[in-house]
């Protein structure tokens, strides 16, 4: 029953407010039960809490006893010091969730104390429309009420998927990166059809929709993308001509490896903290 309880971030940039977008449309977190907290930037606070209505503070006056859930949105390199300066707040009924990309349950573990409960996530900004692709992996010590409760708020956010803590680097290349991808090929896409004429306004409309539509048709329809892919392909057609021109520049190869250097980069940053807390 998430109407009961209470939910505060450490950290309030882009992730954070996608996630606080996500829950406050979803309606099923009132916003008094948000607290939104940074280290330092009282602007930026101030920006969230007009636009979302949610309570937001520094981190030292966050009144700690009342939180269910902490949600770590700080950058990878902040977690360290941040889970010290919980670990004397906490309670072990508390939860501490994190969108960190590659920090792992067991480090945070070691960093808090014996037996806390912990949830890794990684959702992505569509989180900010209720559209993420977002995964949940779960700690050691996590109790299933709290395991519920946690996906019922990432539910707030788009599709979850429990996943194993090993596939956490590959699901952050594929999709907590995702999205940058698509708005990559986007821009790329708009710059032709601006050289070529198009008002640019009228060519993202144009791409946003083409590209929605194909998710669509591949969520919807249930095919694999070859066979919607084969359909569009006329013989000796226009997309045969374009789907040539992407293997020919190795399209293909810049995708897969795209996704894998984002993979390895979530896995060398686990090593760098890793590396550092021992
Ligand atoms: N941006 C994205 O698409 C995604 C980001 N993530 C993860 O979310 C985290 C945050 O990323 P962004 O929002 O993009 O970064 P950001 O730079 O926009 O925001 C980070 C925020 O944390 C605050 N902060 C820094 N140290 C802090 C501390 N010790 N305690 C409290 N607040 C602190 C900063 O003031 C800032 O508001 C990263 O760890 C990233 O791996 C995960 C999935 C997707
Ligand atoms: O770029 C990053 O490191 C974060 C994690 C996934 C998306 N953004």
């Amino acid at each position: 029953m998430l109407e009961n309880k209470t939910v505060a971030f450490f950290g309030a940039g882009s992730m954070a407010e996608s996630m606080i977008s996500g829950m406050i449309h979803a309606e099923k977190v009132p916003a008094q039960q948000i607290y939104v907290t940074n280290k330092f930037n009282g602007d930026r606070l101030t920006e969230i809490k007009e636009r979302y209505g949610v309570h937001t503070m520094l981190q030292k006056d966050l009144p700690y006893e009342e939180v269910d859930y902490f949600i770590m949105a700080m950058k990878p390199y902040g977690a360290e010091e941040a889970l010290a300066f919980l670990k004397d707040k906490i309670r072990p009924d508390q939860v501490v969730v994190s969108v960190l990309a590659g920090i792992s349950t067991s480090y945070m573990e070691e960093k808090l104390n014996d037996e806390q409960q912990v949830i890794r996530v990684m959702p992505n900004t569509s989180s900010m429309i209720q559209e993420s692709a977002t995964a949940m992996s779960l700690g050691s010590y996590t109790q299933k009420r709290h395991e519920r409760d946690v996906k019922d708020l990432l539910a707030c956010m788009g599709e979850v998927f429990i996943i194993e803590e090993e596939q956490m680097d590959v699901f952050t290349g594929l999709a907590g990166s995702g999205p940058a991808y698509f708005y990559y090929l986007m821009e790329e896409m708009e710059k032709v059809g601006v050289e070529q004429g198009l008002e640019a306004k009228k060519a993202r409309k144009i791409i946003a929709q083409t590209i929605y539509g194909a998710a669509k048709m591949v969520l919807e329809k249930g095919e694999a993308p070859i066979v919607l892919r084969e359909r569009v392909t006329s013989p000796n057609g226009t997309t045969h001509s374009g789907v040539e021109a992407l293997k020919a520049h190795h399209g293909g190869e810049a995708i897969s490896e795209a996704v894998q250097h984002a993979a390895a980069r979530s896995k060398e940053i686990r090593e760098e903290l890793e590396k550092v807390a021992h």
